[in-house]
């Protein structure tokens, strides 16, 4: 069995390609960095080091890697794989879609036989989206044929894994936990199962519940965080106003998930400390710049702070603390990270208020947009 996974990262060597190894899966990664492919195709294996006081090494032996910036080679190996994942960065689906859809065609040619395409991002949605770029690439009557053998089952994804700084550049330490969450409702029957996935009929809770406590929670630490100098996560919930920050803010995401979806309020309370133990795990060192990058996509509508606020509101519930985070990912200034440098630039350009409500996707004049105002200008 081959599974094709694209972004040999983080994520992708130390969680996605880890576990479709132990299920039996010859693993490929498709990446475009150049010398990590050619380490990988070296090598063969790697290694992946656990975060905790054991130091577990775990090796996984037998991989290989394409260069996805070879088209012919990327459509390759979608024709000949029995599953393919994803964990490049939801905005770059749209760019590994053409060679999906190459690869697609392939096996239409070759018998059609069925594949799971799952994506592994932080998002709602994530396999969904990336079918409707990849059905961009096909006509009326591929798309028909492809539908019939081909199926993008959403999941959520959650395991901490930093920024890496070894000498071997494949070795990558992760933290212990994980969960690997995919929607059966959405996959053919009777299709082999990924050992330690757990497998759902409805996926929304748990991609909600995740986003809205790990990531809202996450970026929290590191918004403030950044504001403060510190340079990890782990430094800044040292902090008490930090953590006192990210605690309201779960509560806040807390209960509207709670009054949403009917959890037990214990049994969150106690999702949520154990998650604040992960961001304090002191085995990581997890830098505040990659948990806040990408500022633009964490403030769209969809993700970790507009919509758990929005939804709050709506619900007549508290969401003071996710206003503040708003306004703190709005002065996240990291020079290297592409998007925040955009969005200093629509600041300087248009104002906070114009620059907010176009990355919201709410009217300038509307009540989360002036609270957030608010709080941007008394931090
Ligand atoms: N790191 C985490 O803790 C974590 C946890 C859960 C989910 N995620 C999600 O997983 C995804 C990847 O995150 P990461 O931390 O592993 O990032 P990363 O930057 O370490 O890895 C992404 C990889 O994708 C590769 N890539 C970029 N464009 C590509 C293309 N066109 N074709 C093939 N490969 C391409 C990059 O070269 C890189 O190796 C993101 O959506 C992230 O939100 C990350
Ligand atoms: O990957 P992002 O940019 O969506 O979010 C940054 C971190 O919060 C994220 O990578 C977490 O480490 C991960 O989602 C934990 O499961």
């Amino acid at each position: 069995m081959k599974a094709l996974h694209f972004g040999a990262g983080n994520i992708g060597r130390g969680f996605i390609g880890l576990l479709l190894s132990q299920s039996g899966y010859e693993v490929v990664f498709s990446d475009v960095n150049e010398s990590l492919v050619q380490t990988i195709q070296q090598r063969g294996s790697y290694t992946v080091t656990i975060a905790d006081e054991s130091g577990k090494q775990i090796p996984v032996e037998g991989v290989n890697a394409i260069d996805g910036r070879d088209p012919a080679a990327v459509a390759e190996a979608v024709a000949s794989a029995d599953m393919v994942t994803t964990a490049v960065g939801v905005n770059i689906l749209k760019h590994i879609a053409p060679g999906i859809a190459a690869g697609l065609k392939l096996r239409m040619e070759r018998g059609a036989a069925p594949l799971h395409v799952i994506a592994c991002e932080n998002a709602i949605g994530a396999s969904t989206q990336l079918r409707e770029h990849v059905m961009g690439h096909l006509s009326l009557e591929e798309q028909q044929k492809a539908a019939s053998f081909a199926a993008f089952p959403d999941s959520a994804v959650d395991r901490i894994v930093p920024l890496q700084h070894h000498e071997d550049p494949l070795a990558v330490t992760v933290e212990p936990f994980y969960e690997w969450v995919i929607n059966r409702s959405q996959m053919f029957s009777g299709s082999q199962e990924i050992q330690g996935v757990h497998y759902v009929d409805d996926l929304i809770p748990y991609i909600e519940r995740k986003l809205f406590t790990v990531n809202t929670g996450h970026c929290s630490a590191a918004y403030a965080g950044y504001r403060k100098g510190y340079s990890t996560i782990q430094e800044a919930m040292k902090d008490e106003e930090v953590a006192g920050l990210v605690t309201g803010a779960l509560q806040e995401t807390g209960s509207m998930l709670v009054r949403a979806y009917g959890f037990d309020p214990a049994e969150h309370e106690n999702y949520i400390r154990t998650i604040m133990d992960r961001f304090r795990n002191p085995y990581l060192s997890d830098e505040v710049v990659r948990v806040g990058r990408s500022p633009i996509r964490k403030l769209s509508p969809d993700d970790r702070l507009v919509r758990p606020a929005l939804r709050a509101w709506e619900q007549g519930g508290a969401f003071e603390h996710l206003t503040e985070v708003m306004a703190l990912a709005l002065k996240f200034d990291f020079a290297e990270d592409p998007e925040a440098v955009k969005l200093q630039g629509l600041i300087a350009d248009q104002g906070v208020r114009q620059a907010f409500a176009e990355v919201s996707g709410l009217d300038p004049d509307h009540m989360l947009t002036e609270k957030v105002l608010k709080a941007y200008n008394h931090q």
